[in-house]
């Protein structure tokens, strides 16, 4: 059947997107993971710096998501919780499969790989990474697909899961139909997107245990990294 996106869906694309291209990491921070170092524990602390200023980015992008400060205060706060790890991995994988001509690619392989993470992570991780970059996302949908990821209603603690569960439909119909006028040749596209929200979950399972085996070998995260994955 025709595919029409409404004027409404057309705001609401040009609201993500200008929301996610105006919150961005300061370039002043991406920049010191081109410096020289690049011991473990050099790798290390530039990832955390990263990381850090990107939460930081990531909560600025989601206040700016349509309907999203008409939520429960508190459940603001769990949806942040439940998918700034994902969220994040989705950002990582924008650089990393070569969408931005950003020249950070090869540093940023080369620090995650050699920044203290046992082995077992590498694989998932960067087979995720590779999944992403034979994607081709539009900057769109890149937004929209980190938007989805962010409502997601299944979150620990969250009260109102209709109401969250609500936003995120009106964004799954909106990328939908972008898929479907976008990638017209791939009707399976669409279907493809959703399977890395799954393997995101996977991903993400995977990093509270990557998160211990930091910690155990005595590695310091900032405060807002501490709160925001809930560790002491
Ligand atoms: C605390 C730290 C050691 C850590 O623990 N787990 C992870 C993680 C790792 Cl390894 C992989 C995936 C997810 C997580 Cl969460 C990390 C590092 O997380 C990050 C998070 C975001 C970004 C954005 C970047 C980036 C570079 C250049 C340009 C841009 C850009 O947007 O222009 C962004 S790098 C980067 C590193």
């Amino acid at each position: 059947e025709k595919v029409e996106i409404t004027k409404e869906q057309r705001a609401l694309i040009k609201a993500i997107l200008d929301a996610y291209n105006r919150h961005q990491i300061p370039q002043d921070v991406t920049k010191k993971l081109l410096q020289e170092q690049y011991s473990a524990e050099e790798n290390f602390l530039l990832l955390t710096e990263v990381a850090t200023s990107q939460v930081q980015v990531l909560v600025e992008f989601t206040k700016n998501i349509p309907g999203f400060l008409s939520l429960d205060r508190e459940d603001q706060i769990a949806l942040l919780k439940g998918s700034a790890v994902e969220a994040m991995f989705l950002r990582s994988a924008q650089v990393l499969s070569k969408k931005m001509p950003s020249g950070y690619t090869e540093v940023l392989e080369e620090r995650i790989r050699k920044s203290g993470m046992s082995e077992e992570f590498m694989t998932p991780m960067f087979n995720f990474y590779k999944s992403i970059g034979e994607l081709h996302m539009t900057q769109d949908e890149q937004a929209l697909l980190t938007t989805i990821t962010i409502l997601t209603p299944d979150r620990p603690y969250v009260k109102s899961h209709e109401a969250v569960e609500r936003l995120q439909e009106t964004m799954l119909d909106v990328l939908r139909k972008l898929c479907v006028l976008q990638h017209p040749q791939e009707p399976q596209y669409f279907a493809r997107l959703l399977g890395r929200l799954t393997e995101l979950r996977t991903l993400h399972h995977y990093h509270v245990e990557m998160l211990t085996s930091w910690k155990t070998n005595d590695h310091k995260f900032t405060p807002l990294l501490c709160e925001i994955w809930d560790v002491q």
